[in-house]
């Protein structure tokens, strides 16, 4: 095959972050999604209803076109209050609110330090319709941090899962085998978004031969055993698994550092990127599920009405882009793509 048109994708989970970066940011997601879930850890947090409605407007504000929806995420903390939620609901523009265990990623130190600490939440969202977005990692220093990801899974999540039989759940960026597993053996209420460097990397790719700090994020790359198990998650048609890039830019001096920042760069290129490993197990007929009916399906939103056509054809990746002031290393940089959005 050498086009393919699908139903035009959204991204369900994106870092645009905030000031002199938002304008590359917003340019880059807006080029074809149609949509896009932001996530809220900015310094400092999106925690509260105004400063999503905020957050929002700087965005708007970076396309002239207003062709594309930013949805708005809520960023819990312990303090987050029931009403917050209720509140965040009845602006229209806020879908969702995050869980970041404290300090399981970049800015997350003003999570949540113990998950029955938000229940009362959770019990709001449960009534209010709002999505739970899970960051799916333990923190504990004893923990491996390959492991994190089941080990939350075990400890945490299923009794969420059972406690709140109404909420829907993303399970976000899922890494693992095991991820993969309990979702699809999960309730229709639960789901989860799958990066494209998760579909097109292992921890091999980032650790044989040399370390490579672009392929580092979190959640880690993991065997190949995994990776394998999410390209048949994603490739599997099941209406549970959807596209979130999880592209997360970092400068880059603070990602080529002796204590480099966890995150990888992907909305230069994203549904190509998806479109690569979705061919290479001969599921390109898979696709515009994964991209562009589950998500909205699963958010209880409309599908998007038009359409974008993905070409064979190779292009450079260039060895960085501007980012506000300075530049970020987005992931195949020097290499090439051998799809190309018309
Ligand atoms: N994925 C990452 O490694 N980093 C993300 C945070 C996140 O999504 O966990 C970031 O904000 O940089
Ligand atoms: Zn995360
Ligand atoms: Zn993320």
């Amino acid at each position: 095959m050498t086009e393919l048109t699908i139903t035009r994708p959204d991204d369900w989970h994106i870092h645009l972050r905030d000031g002199e970066q938002l304008k590359d940011t917003v340019r880059d997601v807006s080029r074809y999604m149609g949509r896009a879930i932001i996530m809220p850890n900015l310094v400092p947090p999106v925690t509260n209803t105004e400063e999503a409605l905020g957050y929002h407007q700087r965005i708007m504000e970076q396309q002239p076109q207003g062709n594309f929806d930013p949805l708005m995420v809520l960023y819990l903390t312990d303090k987050t209050s029931p009403d917050e939620i209720k509140k965040a609901k009845a602006t229209g523009k806020i879908y969702a609110a995050k869980l970041y265990p404290a300090g399981a990623t970049t800015n997350s130190d003003s999570g949540v330090t113990s998950i029955k600490n938000i229940y009362p939440v959770l019990e709001a969202m449960q009534e209010a319709g709002m999505l739970l977005l899970i960051h799916g990692e333990v923190t504990d220093s004893e923990i491996d941090i390959f492991d994190r990801e089941k080990t939350f899974i075990d400890n945490i999540l299923k009794d969420v899962v059972a406690d709140f039989p109404e909420l829907k759940i993303v399970l976000e960026h899922i890494t693992t085998k095991d991820a993969a597993e309990f979702v699809a053996s999960a309730g229709d209420n639960v789901a989860a978004t799958i990066t494209a460097h998760h579909l097109l990397f292992n921890r091999n790719h980032m650790l044989a031969g040399g370390i490579r700090p672009h392929y580092y994020c979190l959640p880690i790359l993991k065997r190949n055993i995994h990776q394998e198990a999410l390209i048949k998650a994603a490739t599997s048609g099941s209406p549970k698994f959807f596209l979130g890039t999880d592209s997360a830019p970092h400068m880059k001096h603070a990602k080529e550092a002796a204590c480099g920042c966890a995150g990888s760069y992907t909305a230069h290129a994203a549904i190509e990127l998806y479109a690569e490993t979705f061919e290479a197990a001969g599921a390109l007929d898979k696709l515009e599920a994964f991209a562009s009916l589950n998500g909205p399906d699963f958010y209880g939103l409309p599908r998007n009405s038009d359409t974008i056509t993905l070409v064979k054809e190779s292009w450079d990746v260039p060895a960085s882009y501007p980012l506000g002031d300075d530049q970020v290393v987005p992931i195949r940089a020097g290499e090439t793509i051998s799809w190309k959005v018309k």
